[in-house]
């Protein structure tokens, strides 16, 4: 017993002594410079972060930037984050060619993402995008018109039959569906028909995974090493359990990629063609290709590698998109005068041509549309906050950020800020018309990041979302009962309607 206790005291007085030491570290002391909510020993503040994802939007985006300002610290364990929501700041940090890989929040994505295109480092990711870039070409991307036109219209023939049953329609799992047809479709060269077969395990599962990861990375379970948390604990062994899903589905999706260019490739030897120059003039081809033939060429590239970056481009061109969508649609629903000038703009363009797909050279004449989109992803951004690892100190105002430390740039408190957008909880797509957006600090709104790790799907998000707003445009009225108002943000990795987006919908 007398050992016992001698061992224990001495295990307490070396803990002791180690986080004494540990507090005056020059790091430690550079990062609580920075105002922050009080931190327990050993663990940080991972209990003071609310599990809730609405709680924690609020908390983090909304009442710490209130108490401490727009740039203040927390610490997950021994892992300080600092959170930034000024232009000024956030310009440091996304312009730096240095500061470009992400922080110890994404090694937590990793037994889903792998070595993919949004978690790689260094010269790995510099590789990776240089590949991949000329995948998203400005004239490869009109090609995949088609894929969004003919999904679009599924999902307008879905909803009309649905309204013969009720006007409220949750259009959220609607959104999911059809984002997720397309991705599979244009950038894996794979028809998955979500929207016209039965419930998807792969939408179910992909949601939960990003619940339980960002659960996990502030919980004390999340200071767990992988091994003991995917095989001890019971939600880490249902995150496996989902995480072996999406991994299933998306090995489906390669090797059904790989199945079909071997069947083409005895009428047409065009797969061999390696001069990537010539893509800007060839028919749209999916990214998935680019991937197989450079692993065909003999460079480096693994099936683990193709598999990373194909759920990657699952993950980040789906339920980005499909939340964006949907809170447009919020917006038009509670903002009908709003909603009316849009349809106005849309009959000028379209004329009594109602069954016209639109055209990338329709898009510039639709400008009204253009800045609601923008109001509409400013009030609700997909991706509420992102981070990167501090590899350069760096300078914020008073503060040093030593290398080790974590950004996290707070996108949705930063679309929030009043000094740049007044009454900056009301929707007024005005704000981004030509005139008002004059003089604006570049990094007010940063909806896709920005810098060179900015997001690679932009442009292809922004046509795919056009396509499909004007196909539901064109047909629809949205509106939503007030029993509903607000709809509340939840966060989740991406910024989702809480319940569900349940809107009133109606022919016109
Ligand atoms: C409304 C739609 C979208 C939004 C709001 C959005 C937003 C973002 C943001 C904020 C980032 C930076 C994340 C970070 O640094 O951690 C990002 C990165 C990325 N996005 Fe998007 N995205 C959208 C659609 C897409 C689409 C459609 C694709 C693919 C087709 C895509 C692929 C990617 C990839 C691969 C990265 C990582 C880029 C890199 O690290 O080099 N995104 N996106």
């Amino acid at each position: 017993m007398l050992e016992f206790v001698t061992l224990t005291s001495l295990i307490f007085v070396v803990l002791v002594i180690w986080y004494w030491l540990w507090e005056c570290s020059s790091f430690v002391r550079q990062i609580d410079r920075i105002p922050g909510p009080p931190k327990v020993p050993f663990f940080g503040n991972v209990f003071g972060i609310p599990r809730d994802g609405s709680e924690f939007l609020q908390t983090l985006h909304v009442k710490w930037v209130e108490q401490y300002g727009r740039i203040y610290r927390t610490w997950r364990g021994g892992t300080a984050i600092v959170a930034i929501s000024s232009p000024q700041y956030v310009e440091r940090i996304l312009t730096s060619q240095k500061n470009i890989d992400k922080s110890s929040y994404y090694a937590i994505m990793e037994p889903w993402l792998g070595n993919g295109l949004l978690l790689s480092s260094g010269d790995k990711w510099k590789k990776d995008r240089r590949l991949l870039t000329p995948a998203f070409h400005f004239q490869i991307l009109g090609d995949f018109f088609e894929v969004f036109h003919r999904n679009a219209d599924i999902l307008v023939e879905k909803i009309i039959n649905r309204l013969t049953d009720s006007e409220e329609i949750d259009i959220f799992p609607m959104m999911s569906r059809c984002t997720l047809d397309i991705i599979s479709e244009a950038a894996m060269g794979i028809k998955v028909n979500t929207q016209t077969e039965s419930d998807s395990e792969y939408i179910k599962s992909i949601d939960r995974v990003q619940e339980m990861t960002r659960g996990r990375f502030y919980s004390v379970l999340g200071l767990l090493p992988d091994w003991i948390y995917f095989s001890l604990t019971p939600s880490g062994r249902e995150l496996g359990k989902h995480i072996q899903t999406l991994h299933s589905f998306t090995m489906k999706v390669l090797r059904d990629r790989k199945q079909q260019i071997e069947n083409a490739k005895t009428d047409d030897d065009s797969f061999d063609d390696s001069d990537e120059s010539k893509m800007s003039t060839r028919k749209r081809k999916p990214f998935l290709d680019l991937l197989l033939e450079t692993a065909q060429r003999g460079t480096e590239l693994s099936e683990s590698d193709i598999l990373s970056q194909v759920d990657t481009f699952m993950f980040a061109g789906h339920d980005t998109t499909s939340v964006a969508l949907t809170w447009f649609l919020y917006c038009m629903a509670t903002h009908p005068e709003e909603q009316e000038r849009v349809y106005e703009e849309l009959l000028e363009c379209f004329g009594d041509d109602s069954d016209r797909h639109c055209a990338l050279e329709d898009l510039p004449n639709l400008k009204y549309l253009e800045c609601c989109m923008k109001e509409s992803i400013r009030l609700y951004p997909s991706v509420a906050n992102f981070r990167r690892q501090i590899s350069e100190q760096v300078q914020l105002g008073d503060y040093t950020l030593p290398v080790g430390a974590s950004v996290s740039i707070q996108v949705y408190a930063l679309h929030r800020n009043e000094e740049f957008f007044p009454d900056p909880l009301s929707f007024k797509p005005e704000r981004f018309q030509k005139e008002q957006s004059i003089g604006r600090h570049p990094f007010a709104f940063i909806p896709f990041s920005a810098g060179p790790r900015n997001c690679i799907g932009q442009k292809y998000a922004v046509y795919e979302e056009k396509a499909i707003l004007i196909a539901l445009l064109r047909k629809f009225r949205f509106s939503i009962d007030k029993c509903h108002l607000p709809v509340k943000e939840t966060h989740g990795i991406i910024m989702k309607p809480a319940g569900g987006m349940p809107l009133l919908i109606t022919l016109r």
